[in-house]
């Protein structure tokens, strides 16, 4: 496809693209590519923690590290993106290509998610871990080169279709782009958790991450698909040669040439930069100061996206611990993450309309700065949401035992009560049927029992395993033997409850249920957990030819271990009869606490981000503007590997604390920020570009022009603030 360019400067035509309301219709190809890009980000990165906490069975850390270093990855290429585009092969070719890495990368993710491929003893799990995880890996790499090599080529590419004529129109489609990434990535964090949840499989049925994978993949060969079909319509640059490649050789010359000309014989010069003025533009140089300036306000910014992005990894992992019952719908952890683009959606356009105005109203001076600054604040507010909400979902989890120490639960499956003494405790009176409401934390793995039904009397020594829980099921006669069964560890994962029956009859039962088989249970003991969603679940209980029925209701994350009573009569209702011991309490904190974080970091995203974005577009020279777009991404990329370096350094053992300290470091970077941006200039790029051209087409020989540029340039760096914050409005 030949690039169509009007020979006359300044002017050219679009392609084949058609004008519909004044908008080249090339746009709308690139528009529905975005949307189907952030769908196939969004949903594949919701649920990528579920994934490898689930899947490949990584702890918190591992998977929360892991996620940082994608997102990392993901916007560190955007630099490659816009070098390949701008010096070799052009926005459109960039596009294609990349998105065709993309797709390659999201299909070899949906295929590492099919546990069936190595689950060669069909038990349900994966035998081969590591071809899950080598394949994950690479199909991240891809998509991290993808997803970040077109990032600022396509809303470049969608702003190049626009003609001089079209400015209007050109804003209006930035603003309509960003509403196409917030509503991709809405309707895929809805999807994607819904799909996860689901079973598949063909030998065995497990969650289904493969299809939470595989939508997102499709719906990146369908971006890529529609992106071509607009191609007869498109205008394309040619490759401009490589901007930045130029700024950093400017940039090495000025050093190189200042250190020569270390000694006190020169003359200084006003500008670091100005040591380039030997071998280039005077042009080249100021933008190049004009960038530099940008990029020294970038520093502490990164700290902002360092607390943003861990909606995804340290939020979702919270989410796991609560409760997602809405009455009329049950939230996953992962759509939780939805409250973010769906505050985004209504949050623009209540700011732009009508917070913005009224402050203007106000009297107040709410320059671009100002607001990136009440951003950050922000984002330090909705970490200390989730700390307090983190401190309510610590007072519900159990304690489980350290390395050290035993816990023990008392069970009596007699029919007479027992007085049970363990080492120098209390005595324990269990009725018949009774289980102990706590544990017995020991801190021996040997201990000394005294039991009393009637007149037995039984003393025995028994020993344990450090660092488990355990219950000691107590027999119809104290002499024969006490089995010891193990307890769970940890809370049951994604939100199920782990359920178990203890047969404390004489005769075999088979409990079933319609989610759960536990079998046949022999008398005096067991079956294994099953693990079963939140809901009512009745459970059918046969002996022989006789049976009855015991319903519950199931919250999120509980254990329970049931006991069928020695002496309970089948054929009479069972629902009074058995007993419940609640090993794990239920999730009791709701997800709707969660919704005060997700609003402040939200709205802290519109003040900052849609801000920085605008503010990186405007303060940067017109050549550059690609330059500083990958700057900006190049904090998100900084800000996600110092989670990595921060909750490794501080390593604290409260999840609270890490957020407390995250929401302080942020406060901390933010006081440093308000300062530097009370000493920053506004400039206006345009015109200072126009003066240094002035000077080239008059092609004067005393060059006084040019001074007069650069003092121009001189003045306006020393304005005082107060003038450019009235300016920049
Ligand atoms: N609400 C998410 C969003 O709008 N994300 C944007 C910008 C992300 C960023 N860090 O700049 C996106 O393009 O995905």
């Amino acid at each position: 496809m030949a690039d169509k360019e009007d020979p006359k400067k300044g002017k050219r035509s679009k392609g084949t693209s058609k004008e519909v309301c004044g908008y080249p219709l090339s746009i709308f190809f690139i528009v529905v590519n975005e949307f189907c890009e952030r769908f196939s980000y969004y949903g594949m990165r919701a649920v990528l923690v579920l994934y490898f906490k689930y899947f490949l069975r990584w702890d918190d850390d591992l998977a929360t590290s892991i996620y940082h270093t994608f997102v990392a990855l993901c916007y560190l290429t955007p630099i490659l993106g816009a070098i390949v585009a701008d010096s070799w092969l052009g926005k459109f070719k960039t596009i294609i290509y990349l998105s065709i890495v993309y797709a390659i990368g999201q299909v070899a993710m949906a295929v590492s998610a099919i546990h069936d491929i190595t689950d060669t003893d069909r038990d349900g799990t994966p035998d081969n871990m590591t071809f899950h995880v080598v394949l994950s890996m690479v199909g991240l790499l891809l998509i991290a080169l993808g997803t970040g090599g077109i990032k600022p080529c396509v809303a470049a590419f969608g702003g190049d279709q626009f003609g001089d004529h079209q400015e209007k129109q050109r804003r209006t489609f930035f603003s309509v782009f960003y509403l196409c990434i917030n509503g991709g990535s809405l309707l895929s964090t809805i999807i994607t958790p819904i799909l996860r949840a689901q079973n598949c499989g063909i030998y065995s049925k497990q969650k289904c991450y493969s299809l939470a994978f595989g939508v997102p993949a499709a719906l990146m060969m369908v971006a890529l698909v529609v992106f071509i079909l607009g191609s007869g319509m498109y205008y394309k640059a040619k490759p401009q040669g490589n901007i930045m490649l130029d700024v950093c050789k400017c940039i090495g010359f000025a050093i190189k040439n200042r250190y020569r000309h270390r000694g006190n014989q020169y003359p200084k010069r006003k500008h670091w930069m100005d040591w380039a003025e030997e071998k280039y533009e005077k042009l080249l140089i100021a933008q190049i100061k004009m960038v530099l300036k940008v990029l020294f306000l970038y520093i502490p910014l990164p700290m902002f996206w360092t607390l943003f992005d861990q909606k995804g990894s340290r939020w979702t992992l919270q989410a796991t611990t609560m409760n997602g019952d809405f009455g009329l719908l049950v939230i996953q952890p992962d759509q939780m993450q939805t409250v973010n683009p769906i505050l985004i959606l209504t949050l623009v356009p209540v700011m732009d309309s009508l917070i913005y105005p009224l402050i203007k109203k106000c009297g107040l001076n709410f320059t671009p700065l100002k607001r990136m600054t009440v951003g950050m604040i922000l984002a330090a507010l909705a970490f200390v949401c989730a700390a307090v909400v983190q401190l309510q979902i610590d007072k519900t989890l159990p304690v489980f035992p350290s390395a050290s120490q035993v816990q023990l639960k008392l069970l009596n499956m007699g029919n007479k009560t027992v007085t049970v003494q363990l080492q120098d405790n209390e005595p324990a009176i269990l009725a018949p049927a009774q289980v102990s409401d706590e544990y017995f934390v020991f801190d021996t793995d040997q201990i000394t029992v005294l039991a009393t039904a009637g007149s037995t009397t039984v003393h025995r020594g028994i020993s344990f395993t450090k660092g488990k829980r355990q219950k000691l099921l107590l027999p119809l006669d104290l002499n024969k033997e006490w089995v010891q069964i193990d307890d769970l560890n940890s809370k049951p994962e994604e939100g199920n409850n782990a359920i178990r029956f203890v047969n404390g009859k004489n005769a075999e039962v088979n409990v079933s249920s319609a989610v759960a088989n536990f079998g046949i249970i022999q008398p005096f003991h067991y079956s294994n957990y099953s693990l079963i969603k939140n809901g009512k679940v009745t459970f059918n209980l046969q002996s022989g030819s006789e049976s009855c029925e015991y319903s519950r209701d199931f919250g999120f994350g509980s254990s329970f271990t049931f006991l069928i009573p020695n002496n309970l009569t089948f054929g009479q209702n069972c629902q009074e009869e058995i007993t419940s011991a609640e090993d794990i309490k239920p999730n009791s904190v709701h997800m709707a606490l969660q919704i005060p974080q997700y609003f402040f970091i939200t709205a802290g995203e519109v003040m900052f981000s849609v801000t920085g974005l605008e503010f990186s577009y405007s303060q940067a020279p017109s050549n550059m503007k690609a330059v500083l777009q990958a700057g900006w991404l190049f904090t998100v990329a900084i800000g996600n590997f110092i989670v990595l370096i921060v909750a490794e350094l501080a390593k604290l053992p409260k999840q609270w604390a890490e957020y407390v300290l995250f929401a302080s470091l942020l406060v901390a970077v933010c006081i440093i920020f308000s300062i530097m941006a009370y000493f920053y200039t506004y400039i206006d790029p345009a015109e200072i570009e126009a003066q240094f051209k002035k000077v080239d087409d008059d092609d004067e020989d005393d060059k006084s022009k040019q001074q007069k540029a650069e003092i121009e340039m001189v003045k306006r760096d020393s304005v005082s603030s107060s003038e450019d914050d009235e300016k920049s409005k």
